[in-house]
């Protein structure tokens, strides 16, 4: 039998991130953090000189990427890049190298081996779409461009970046457009999602919401 697995797809800010990792924690579930994965690539691609619209390089970095998820810290290539890789640059380059199809190609059997017992909460844009699309449970997480832009400065500033509203919320509508827009797997929801607008809603609330789902549909046994 296999693993279940809960999808939470969204644009950049609506906290899938957040919430995932409270669900993977309440369920003891696996976590798959589908976005790390893309800035992993962007990253890599820096390290190496790679331009990020070479698709056949991006695509064979993709397929041989060094990396290692040991509990929250991330390696790649033997240095730790957990911070290095979450800032907005990052973000725009790992949209940049997410819109070529042979690199999505190279990181889809990757994801799936995530999926094990005794399930998955599976963070992304094409969760739902593609990766996943047998999952009992499918959520798409949104909120205002607005307040993710919102969100997203109190989070950085609280890191103690210099940063600026009005330029995050430019870099969240252009990651937005790019996402939405390629030809190749691009964020929208499953026919059978969830769309949840969290703009109003606390962490607390989402994850209530989500786990009442879980609950309905018996996934947690
Ligand atoms: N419902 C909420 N209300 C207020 N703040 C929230 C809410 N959900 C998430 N946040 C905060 O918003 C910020 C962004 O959340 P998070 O990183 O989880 O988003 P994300 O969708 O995973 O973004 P990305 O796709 O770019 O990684 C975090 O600081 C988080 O604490
Ligand atoms: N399943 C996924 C996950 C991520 N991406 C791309 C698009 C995002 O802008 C970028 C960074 O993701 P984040 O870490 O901000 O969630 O990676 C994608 O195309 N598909």
């Amino acid at each position: 039998m296999n693993a279940p697995v809960i999808t939470v797809d969204g644009p950049s800010g609506s906290g899938k991130g957040t919430l995932c990792a409270l669900l993977a924690k309440q369920l003891g579930w696996n976590l798959l953090d589908s976005g790390a994965l893309y800035r992993l690539l962007a990253f890599a691609a820096g390290n190496h000189g790679i331009d990020l619209t070479n698709e056949e390089s991006l695509k064979q970095l993709a397929a041989h990427l060094d990396v290692q998820f040991i509990d929250k810290r991330i390696i790649l290539e033997g240095e730790e890049v957990t911070d290095a890789i979450r800032n907005e640059q990052i973000g725009a380059g790992a949209s940049m190298v997410a819109s070529l199809p042979a690199v999505r190609e190279a990181l889809l059997q990757r994801q799936r081996a995530f999926q094990e017992m005794p399930g998955l909460v599976a963070d992304g844009r094409d969760m739902g779409t593609v990766v996943f699309a047998d999952a009992p449970l499918k959520i798409f997480l949104t909120a205002s461009a607005e307040e993710r832009a919102r969100r997203r400065y109190l989070q950085l500033k609280a890191k103690g970046d210099d940063v600026n509203l009005a330029s995050l919320l430019d870099e969240i509508r252009a990651r937005d457009e790019r996402d939405t827009q390629r030809a190749v797997a691009p964020l929208k929801p499953a026919a059978d999602a969830i769309v949840l607008d969290s703009t109003e809603l606390s962490i607390e609330q989402v994850l209530e919401r989500i786990l009442r789902e879980v609950a309905d549909r018996d996934l947690a046994g």
